[in-house]
């Protein structure tokens, strides 16, 4: 092992968290809200309300759809800030980056697990990102046996995780959270879309943690997790607190035999407010007994130093392209529609489209805006879908303290080979079946650079709408909505000089019309204007250097990447809309 301060992150040092294990750390893991809650736009979707949660206490928020059990859950974690009031666990006050370097685990409902990879993959890619920067990768190979091992996952450990059944799968998802043995655990809704039987399994295991000494907060609808949990808070509609107590108490509050019957007995009431008033006034009676921890701004709790950005990056990138090569379909799509793309175009054009004597019409300009589009197109639809299905992955990860610009820079870095390789294609075909004039060396690395400079702007540009939708539905309505202003002020059905002022001025905006003009430059179409009639109508637009084009198609690229990153970081923020 290399010197670092990092000591290797063991069962045994790390604490002991699963079962068959004696240990058990020092009793941290409170979390206390005080007078928190929270409006939206205007509205209050959590009335103010305090609470403790005591070190290894199993504690279930339970209540209505949209009662504010996700936004209670989210801010205990730390993971959201109250509107009003404070958050501590063990008494220190956190701001959400501490919070995201502390030990907090934190499962939200949708998966946070890549399904194309095997369990066991996946979970390594976890355990290199999220264990202190230090730790090797054999010490991380291990803390990921002994994870599989005590969720019963080991003889899984090679399906992929899309193939393990919803109860595994959700395991899983804990699983990934257990790699850095929190002290505090929130999940939301572990056990939502499991049969009776599998949810048991999820709620002994977190009760088996929380017997090792962690603290588990989760949500639930479910009647018979909440009986398996030392307490329960019932929120009630626009987040009003109905109860706070152990299941027992709260059917004797409520007056009800099951638990099932609160939900009635709390829709039953007119207004919400009746329950919060209710347990105000009972309330002295069920207070915690160790009351609430002190504020402690002092405490530097010892925090994890996290991987270095650039090896992040580079694990990031060794995941998306195991990713992408596992997806066969959509390895499939990515080059076969590069393919498709080349042989529609060696199939429409005819052979001499350059040559002077018998330059038809548009001919040559035609060819050049159609590779041109294609580079758009190829980036474009790399970009696309890259992020709006990982988008829970992320999120998660940028609260463990991924960089933003680590994983927008290992999307291009996964990608860019590729589309360097379909662009080579592109032209090589062109160039072979003679639908391109005869090139040097010089002129056709300059075409390819031009394509492959647009590509990874358009590239940027998929990554960028990828990162704004919010499912894939979205993104695939997105496509023709970018594609159409390329096509049509691109400069070549109608020319720029022909253009209406403000069109002229929007497509010096867009990636097409540069590498149009580029790509026309470098194959001197300025030769045609004399010899081919039509050719004239573009003017200037083949006269010249490529400089200033290529120097707007690096710019898109920058622009749009930045444009990336500031969007995710805002998505990724705590508090944002997890819709
Ligand atoms: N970022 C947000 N912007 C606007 N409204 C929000 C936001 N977050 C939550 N809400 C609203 O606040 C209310 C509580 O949401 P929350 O997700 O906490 O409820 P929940 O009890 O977990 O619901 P469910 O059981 O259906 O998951 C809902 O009406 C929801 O629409």
């Amino acid at each position: 092992m290399t010197e670092s301060t990092f000591e290797p992150p063991s069962i045994e040092r790390l604490g002991t968290l699963l079962p068959g294990n004696e240990l058990r750390e020092q009793a941290d893991g409170r979390v206390d809200a005080v007078n928190v809650s929270r409006h939206v736009g205007g509205r209050q979707i959590l009335q103010e309300l305090t609470l403790s949660v005591e070190p290894g206490e199993l504690v279930a928020i339970a209540g209505g759809s949209g009662a504010g059990k996700s936004t209670l859950l989210e801010i205990l974690a730390g993971l959201q800030p109250p509107s009003v009031g404070e958050v501590r666990h063990d008494g220190v006050v956190r701001g959400a980056r501490a919070i995201a370097e502390s030990r907090v685990g934190y499962v939200p409902q949708d998966d946070i697990i890549h399904l194309e990879l095997p369990l066991r993959r996946t979970l390594r890619y976890a355990a290199r990102l999220r264990l202190p920067a230090g730790t090797t990768a054999a010490e991380a190979d291990r803390v990921v046996e002994e994870t599989m091992h005590d969720l019963d996952l080991t003889d899984r450990a090679d399906v992929p995780v899309r193939a393990l059944s919803g109860g595994q799968r959700k395991r899983a998802s804990i699983a990934v959270e257990l790699l850095t043995r929190p002290r505090l655990f929130f999940l939301d809704e572990p056990t939502s879309g499991l049969d009776p039987s599998t949810a048991a399994d999820v709620m002994r295991l977190l009760r088996r943690l929380s017997r090792r000494g962690v603290t588990v907060v989760l949500t639930t609808h479910e009647p018979a997790g909440i009986d398996r949990c030392d307490r329960v808070v019932f929120l009630a509609r626009d987040g009003h607190l109905a109860f706070n107590g152990s299941p027992a108490e709260a059917r004797r509050y409520f007056g009800v035999e099951e638990l099932a019957e609160v939900y009635d007995r709390l829709a039953g009431e007119h207004t919400p407010q009746i329950w919060a008033q209710r347990f105000a006034d009972s309330r002295t009676n069920l207070q915690p007994k160790s009351g609430l921890a002190q504020p402690n701004l002092s405490a530097a709790r010892s925090e994890v130093k996290r991987t270095s950005a650039v090896r992040q990056w580079w694990l990031l990138t060794r995941r998306n392209i195991d990713v992408l090569v596992r997806n066969r379909l959509t390895l499939a799509v990515l080059i076969g529609s590069p393919v498709l793309v080349t042989a529609m175009m060696a199939t429409l054009f005819k052979r001499g489209a350059f040559d002077p004597r018998s330059a038809a019409d548009l001919g040559p300009a035609q060819v050049v805006f159609w590779i041109a589009f294609a580079g758009f197109f190829f980036g474009l639809t790399y970009g696309l879908l890259q992020i709006v299905g990982e988008m829970a992955v992320f999120r998660r990860e940028r609260l463990v303290g991924l960089s933003v610009g680590a994983y927008v820079a290992s999307k291009i870095a996964a990608l860019l080979p590729i589309l360097a390789g379909v662009s080579a294609v592109l032209l090589g075909v062109l160039l072979a079946l003679g639908r391109l004039p005869a090139l040097g060396w010089d002129v056709s690395a300059l075409l390819f650079v031009t394509i492959v400079i647009e590509a990874i702007s358009a590239l940027a540009l998929g990554l960028l709408a990828s990162a704004a939708v919010t499912n894939a539905a979205q993104a695939a309505l997105a496509l023709p909505m970018l594609c159409f202003p390329q096509v049509l002020f691109g400069g070549a059905i109608v020319p720029v000089d022909e253009m209406a002022g403000p069109g002229r001025l929007m497509s010096l905006g867009l990636a097409n019309r540069h590498a149009f003009e580029a790509l026309g430059r470098e194959l001197n179409l300025d030769q045609y204007s004399a010899t081919v009639p039509a050719m004239s109508a573009y003017g200037d637009t083949f006269h010249g250097g490529t400089g200033a084009s290529l120097i707007a198609l690096a710019s898109f690229a920058v622009a749009l990447t930045l444009a990336t990153m500031w969007v995710l970081d805002r998505r990724s923020r705590p508090g944002a809309s997890r819709r």
